[in-house]
């Protein structure tokens, strides 16, 4: 046997999202979303999916809980729908969407399983859009106030919270590429919005450390890796700025206290100003508990004028791709990782979100996804690369415990270690759970097996 052993104290663990799973859209007070608005809007989500059902967790949570024990993880990452607490997003409380999840974590404490908090993921109360969204700083002060309450509501039940989940995608993502709700194209309103989001997170910090609860506070910013085609320093600069786009933008103001200035020039010479308020800055940058990263895929890059937003070009040397399209890159886990520790230093880190997509389905009750355990195997023995590197890694949760909506690609795209009919809403447990329950039990994993 070649075995790849991790840190006993490693936490292992599986994640989902609220509007991915839940389903129940329109039940129990919940308001609307700007996702139930979106996955509405003819054209915006692949084959009309939408998020009314899902795949009825809100329901069935008992019986997932039931598959995370048998599973062995221990921690679950989930994500609060906040118009269930607050359906207009701010204002009167709606008791009952705070019922459905002390339940619901009461369940997975009674299990064993340490929730991990997610309080955005993408699902903003559509009440706020309407008046502005991201791009009002009243979303940023109802921000708060909804934290606030859920660090309160959940104090000595939640100890691990992540603020914001995805800033990249919730901010350029939604609002200059477009393919995610609202659907705004506007890099100004994407660069503002990418700002009040890193305020937002910096005034749920703040209220969490007021409140003096119990526990860590983060967030999870998605990163990629870019490795240069050629050793040119156009090539360089090129993916410099890819990945500036996702990690220096998101990391630089919270752990430096200000925007890399490589990426606001080039901003600036794309006519795109920020637009930072006194004080702005301190709120943001006050220290977090640990760093939640979101890694999926890498690319080559070289300089090409206009290629895109970057003058950056990810070209195709012929990587294996998931069935999502994306390239099957480890290696870029591996650099990542060393890069956020070479430049921002020890902070403990989770790995929330690492998996692939693929579309294996049922035959005779078994779901033969050895594509996605190779994917696993590869990236976690990128991670432990990472750890014998000294990355300060705390956890690894898998994307995702269930098949569930993937945003635009709708439920096309199957990410799960458990398989879900979309019709039945039946659950099957793919080879990919068993094999990560045996290296969850082990701590380690056979490379060759
Ligand atoms: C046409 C141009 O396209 C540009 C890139 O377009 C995308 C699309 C999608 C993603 C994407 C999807 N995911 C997985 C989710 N992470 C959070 C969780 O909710 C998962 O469902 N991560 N990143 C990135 C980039």
């Amino acid at each position: 046997m070649a075995i790849m052993e991790f840190p006993k104290d490693m936490k292992w663990g599986a994640a989902t999202a609220a509007f991915q799973i839940e389903g129940a859209a329109y039940k129990d007070g919940k308001g609307l979303s700007i996702w139930d608005t979106f996955s509405h809007t003819p054209g915006k989500v692949l084959n009309g999916d939408n998020g009314d059902v899902a795949i009825d967790s809100y329901h069935r949570y008992e019986e997932d809980i039931q598959l995370m024990k048998e599973l062995g993880i221990d921690t679950y990452r989930f994500s609060v729908s906040w118009p269930r607490i607050f359906p207009a997003g701010s204002g009167e409380v709606n008791q009952k969407g705070l019922e459905y999840y002390h339940n619901f974590v009461d369940a997975l404490l009674a299990n064993g399983i340490e929730p991990m908090c997610t309080l955005y993921h993408w699902d903003l109360p559509q009440a706020l859009q309407d008046k502005g969204g991201w791009d009002n700083r009243e979303t940023v002060e109802a921000f708060a106030d909804y934290a606030e309450l859920m660090f309160k509501e959940f104090k000595g039940k939640i100890k691990n919270w992540i603020t914001i989940n995805e800033p990249w995608c919730v901010s350029f993502l939604s609002n200059f590429i477009g393919i995610h709700a609202p659907g705004n194209q506007d890099l100004q309103l994407a660069t503002n919005i990418s700002h009040h989001l890193m305020l937002a997170h910096g005034k749920a910090v703040t209220r969490f450390r007021e409140a003096a609860i119990e526990g860590g506070i983060g967030y999870a910013p998605n990163v990629e890796w870019l490795e240069p085609f050629s050793n040119k320093q156009e090539d360089i600069d090129a993916c410099n700025r890819g990945m500036g786009f996702l990690m220096e933008w998101f990391f630089d103001p919270i752990f430096k206290g200000s925007y890399p200035d490589f990426m606001v020039d080039w901003f600036e010479k794309k006519g795109v100003t920020l637009q930072i308020e006194e004080g702005d800055m301190e709120i943001i940058s006050q220290p977090i508990d640990f760093l939640g990263i979101n890694y999926y895929t890498g690319a080559i890059g070289r300089y090409k004028k206009d290629a895109d937003l970057f003058d950056l070009e990810r070209i195709d040397i012929g990587f294996e791709k998931t069935d999502f399209g994306w390239f099957i890159y480890p290696e870029g886990f591996y650099r990542v990782l060393a890069k956020i520790k070479d430049q921002y230093g020890s902070i403990p880190i989770y790995i929330t979100e690492n998996g692939a997509c693929y579309n294996d389905g049922v035959e005779n009750g078994r779901v033969h996804d050895q594509r996605r355990i190779e994917y696993l195997k590869q990236h976690l023995t990128a991670l432990k690369r990472s750890i014998d590197y000294g990355v300060n890694i705390k956890g690894y949760l898998t994307w995702s415990l269930l098949d569930n909506f993937e945003w635009a690609e709708g439920y096309d795209k199957r990410f799960g270690i458990i398989h879900v009919d979309f019709n039945t809403l039946e659950r099957t447990k793919k080879d990919s759970y068993y094999w990560y329950k045996q290296t969850i039990s082990n701590g380690w994993f056979d490379m060759f097996y």
